[in-house]
C-alpha cells in the first residue's frame, strides 16, 4: 500500500481569500486524517500566500499521522522546520516567486548546499526527501547529499498521460520515471511522488512504480472534493494506492 499524504495548501488559499478562518485549516487536516489520509503535507511559500508559518506551528501538535513540510530551504524555512520537527521534510528548489513547483533539484550543481541542509535536518531526526525530475543522472547526487528519499516530480507525467493513452509509443517519458525509481531504489533511496497526480493518472503510476512509498496530492484532490466530498474523495484516492 502506498501512503496518501493530503496537501492542504488549497484549503489555506480558500481561507485566505476572505481573511477569516473559513475553512478552518486545522479542522480540515484532522478530518483528512479521520477520513483515511496517511499524512498531511504543507508547502509554506515565502509570500505565505496559502500556508502561513503559524499554520505549520499550529498543525504540529494536531497531526497524528505523518507530517510533511515541503519547501525551498531558505534560512527562514529551515528555522521553521527545525522548530516544528516534522516527520519528513521535502526539499524543493523553487525560486521565491514560483507559481507552483516546476522542477527538481540539480543535485550536481547544488551538491554541497544540499549536503549541508540535509545534514542539519537529519541531525534533528527529520527524514529528508528531495524533489527530483525523472533523470537518473541526479540520483547519485541525492544519495551523496544524504537524502533518505526522492520525490519524483510528476508534473510532466501528468501532462503526457492523456496523450499516452492514445499514443503509447509517445510515452517514452515514463521509462525515465521507471529508470529513476529503479536507480534510486538500488542506491538505497525510497521513492515518493507528487505534483498534478489525480484520479485518472494515479493508478498507472502506482502500478508501474511498485516501490512507491508515498504520494502527496493537493490540487486535484481538493478540486475533486468539491464534487464528491472530502471523505469520499480521500477514499477514492486511497483505493488507487492499494498493492
Ligand atoms: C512540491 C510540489 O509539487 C507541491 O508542493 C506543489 O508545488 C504544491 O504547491 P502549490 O500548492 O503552491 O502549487
Ligand atoms: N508534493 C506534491 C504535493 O504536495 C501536491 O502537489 P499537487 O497535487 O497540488 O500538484
Amino acid at each position: 500500500m502506498t501512503k496518501l499524504s493530503v496537501n492542504i495548501n488549497k484549503i489555506a488559499t480558500l481561507r485566505n481569500a476572505r481573511g477569516g478562518n473559513l475553512p478552518d485549516l486545522l479542522k480540515v487536516a484532522a478530518d483528512c486524517e479521520r477520513f483515511g489520509a496517511d499524512g498531511i503535507t504543507v508547502h509554506p511559500r515565502p509570500d505565505q500566500r496559502h500556508i502561513r508559518y503559524d499554520d505549520v506551528r499550529n498543525l504540529k501538535p494536531l497531526v497524528t499521522t505523518e507530517f510533511n513540510i515541503e519547501g525551498y530551504p531558505s534560512q527562514e524555512f529551515m528555522d521553521l522546520v527545525l522548530e516544528v520537527k516534522p516527520h519528513q521534510c521535502t526539499l524543493v528548489p523553487d525560486p521565491p516567486g514560483a507559481i507552483t513547483s516546476n522542477n527538481g533539484w540539480d543535485t550536481v550543481q547544488y551538491a554541497s548546499f544540499l549536503k549541508d541542509v540535509i545534514g542539519t535536518l537529519k541531525k534533528e531526526g527529520i527524514r529528508v526527501s528531495i524533489f527530483l525530475n525523472p533523470d537518473i543522472t541526479k540520483v547519485e547526487g541525492a544519495k551523496a547529499a544524504g537524502a533518505d528519499r526522492i520525490e519524483l516530480y510528476t508534473g510532466p507525467y501528468a501532462e503526457e498521460y492523456h496523450n499516452a493513452l492514445t499514443q503509447p509509443q509517445n510515452f517514452a517519458l515514463f521509462n525515465e520515471y521507471k529508470n529513476t525509481a529503479k536507480t534510486a531504489t538500488e542506491a538505497g533511496l525510497e521513492i515518493n511522488a507528487g505534483h498534478d497526480l489525480n484520479l485518472d493518472n494515479l493508478r498507472f503510476f502506482k502500478l508501474h512504480i511498485p516501490q512507491l512509498k508515498e504520494v502527496s496530492i493537493g490540487h486535484a484532490l481538493i478540486c475533486d472534493a468539491l464534487y464528491f466530498g472530502l471523505e469520499n474523495t480521500i477514499q477514492l484516492y486511497k483505493r488507487l494506492l492499494v498493492d
